[in-house]
């Protein structure tokens, strides 16, 4: 558990303390403790037990005054409007509280745990073979990695998923194609890049699209590779196999653009499930929860109806015979729940597959697979818009080219890491490195910066401003503080607990206190923007800190060096916070 205690905790302690005595009959109330911006903290708890306890609110809350413990960390406590109570905490509670988040010897800035713990399985970039990857891939990749990191924090055992597009129909002209074209893919992974794979994808597909369209004979042949592919005929099983493998090679070229990592044993696609298709079927037919309709195998929901009224269903399996994405799915739940023992299953996919899963999740529920014991959650997010509001498109009506994307937030990035280049003394290598993390990462901090569910609009000029809610200006808020600290000479970063602060200090100092508590808020429901806009207001108070009390110039030698710790551990949060969103924070900039 945690070896350091927020404010919030040890306010909330003494708080809850006073309670108890003044209240010995509710001895577990909760006096609802927040930030305030009246004073340090707000306890609105009391209205609500002065009404059950039929006493007046306004005396209730004298009593608790009366004994709460200060001194110490309450400096100050008063009762405010019907029954509030208004808190501050001592200059002195906030510095030691600050000192030991610095020294946590776990190195995690004194960030608890989570209480309990589990197993969550995260399903997001998701690309699909033998396509581009497009800007939705973009978002399931960038929110994804970003809740990993944050659960991977708390101490969540976490299992990823990428649940690639790898089996269908349009695999058997793909495969036909190859078999009759045998040396279009042949070469090594290794011997070509991520575009020349793409690229060479794209020619394959269109070629093979021309012949199925224009011959009969193909038509039929292709047809049949089908049927082979999912009998598992071998061959046809490795021709498949070096679709997979291109596409591989282009995916993970556009990860390492994106500085994320993704591991190939993590990979698991919608073929990795193939085995469990038909037995996923059969428990769901017999025990009734999916009927046969018109030769599919369907299941119906009260509440899902198309425009004409009638109900739509899931279809698990077509008249054909052949199994649909449902019906993947709903195997990949009982492997994840079964098989990996998830007690959170996490998919991060585009809110315009929210029917779909709401669909799946109702039917494993109905099956027995889902219990009470496991959540499952769809994170939805939105569209990515153009600067006009419109789905993003190229001029020409295109879809954007994903590394074309990111090569051009990099170069932005790059002319305006070099404008301040010389003044700083980067060398080339440092500009051009410097250039891709802040690139890569203005691309992300965009993304997180905005609640997933809402559209976001995609405009590199805005997104590597060095002014506003941009991950540049953070990142130089850090630089600037690394600059500082090296300009520091003798002088070292040390807490002085016995300084009284100025208001912009504390302000700061109470920011930093809230880490750890906005970090577990932000894990447990998944909302990265939360963190975003937290490091934001981080940044924003170290400006005003900067506008109003000088560091190295400060009056005193102690002054000098509570404030160096003070910047110093507003770097180390940011650091670490930008690290949870997947973001870099470059040491000169
Ligand atoms: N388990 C899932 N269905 N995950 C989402 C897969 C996303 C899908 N490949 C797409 O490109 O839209």
């Amino acid at each position: 558990m945690a070896s350091v205690t927020s404010l919030t905790s040890a306010v909330h302690q003494r708080l809850a303390n006073a309670l108890t005595a003044a209240l010995p009959e509710r001895a577990d109330a909760d006096p609802l403790l927040r930030r305030s911006d009246r004073a340090d903290f707000q306890a609105n708890g009391i209205l609500a037990l002065a009404k059950k306890a039929k006493a007046n609110p306004r005396e209730l809350a004298a009593q608790v005054v009366e004994r709460v413990v200060t001194g110490d960390v309450i400096q100050d406590i008063e009762v405010s409007g019907p029954g509030f109570l208004n808190i501050t905490v001592t200059d002195r509670a906030i510095v030691e509280n600050l000192a030991a988040r610095a020294e946590d010897p776990a190195g995690r800035l004194g960030v608890p745990h989570a209480e309990h713990p589990g197993t969550t399985v995260i399903d997001y970039a998701q690309p699909n073979v033998a396509k581009e990857m497009h800007v939705g891939h973009l978002r399931s990749a960038v929110i994804g990695d970003a809740v990993v990191q944050l659960l991977e924090f708390t101490g969540e055992n976490v299992i990823r998923r990428h649940h690639i597009g790898d089996w269908g129909t349009q695999f058997g002209m793909l495969i036909q194609y190859l078999d009759e074209h045998p040396h279009e893919l042949d070469h090594k992974a290794g011997e070509v890049s991520g575009e020349e794979a793409m690229s060479n994808l794209d020619r394959l597909y269109k070629a093979a699209r021309k012949l199925f369209d224009s011959d009969e004979e193909f038509k039929t042949r292709a047809r049949r590779r089908v049927v082979d592919l999912q009998a598992g005929d071998p061959h046809t099983l490795a021709m498949w196999q070096k679709f997979v493998d291109e596409s591989k090679i282009y995916f993970f070229s556009v990860f390492e653009k994106l500085d994320m990592e993704i591991r190939d044993p993590d990979i698991v696609g919608e073929s990795g499930y193939n085995d469990m298709l038909a037995e996923t079927c059969r428990l769901l037919e017999e025990s009734g929860v999916a009927v046969r309709s018109e030769g599919a195998l369907c299941v119906f929901f009260d509440d899902v109806k198309g425009p004409d009224g009638k109900p739509v269903p899931l279809i698990v399996q077509k008249s054909d015979g052949g199994y649909g994405y449902a019906a993947t799915d709903l195997s990949a739940i009982r492997d994840r729940v079964f098989n990996l023992k998830a007690d959170s299953l996490l998919y991060v996919v585009d809110a315009r597959q929210s029917l779909h899963f709401k669909m799946v999740f109702e039917t494993a529920r109905r099956a027995g697979w889902l219990g009470d014991d496991v959540k499952a959650h769809q994170l939805a997010f939105g569209t990515v818009l153009g600067k006009d509001g419109k789905p993003f498109k190229t001029r020409e009506g295109e879809t954007v080219k994903l590394e074309d994307l990111l090569d051009e937030a990099v170069e932005r990035a790059t002319a305006v890491v070099r404008e301040k280049a010389e003044k700083v003394g980067l060398s080339e290598e440092e500009i051009v490195e410097n250039g891709r993390y802040v690139g890569i990462g203005a691309v992300k901090y965009a993304d997180l910066s905005t609640s997933a569910v809402r559209d976001y609009k995609f405009d590199l000029d805005q997104m590597v401003s060095l002014n506003g809610d941009t991950s540049v200006y953070l990142q130089y808020a850090y630089a600037r503080i690394q600059s500082i600290l090296r300009k520091a000479g003798e002088a070292r970063p040390v807490a002085h607990p016995e300084l009284a602060l100025a208001p912009a200090e504390r302000a700061l100092g109470l920011q930093l206190d809230r880490f750890g508590e906005t970090v577990l808020e932000v894990a447990a429901s998944y909302e990265p923007h939360k963190l975003a806009a937290y490091l934001y207001q981080l940044a924003t108070l170290l400006t005003t800190f900067y506008d109003q009390c000088p560091v190295l110039k400060a009056d005193t030698a102690e002054q000098v060096e509570n404030r160096l710790f003070l910047v110093d551990l507003t770097a180390r949060t940011l650091h670490q916070g930008m690290a949870l969103l997947g973001i870099r924070t470059p040491e000169r900039l």
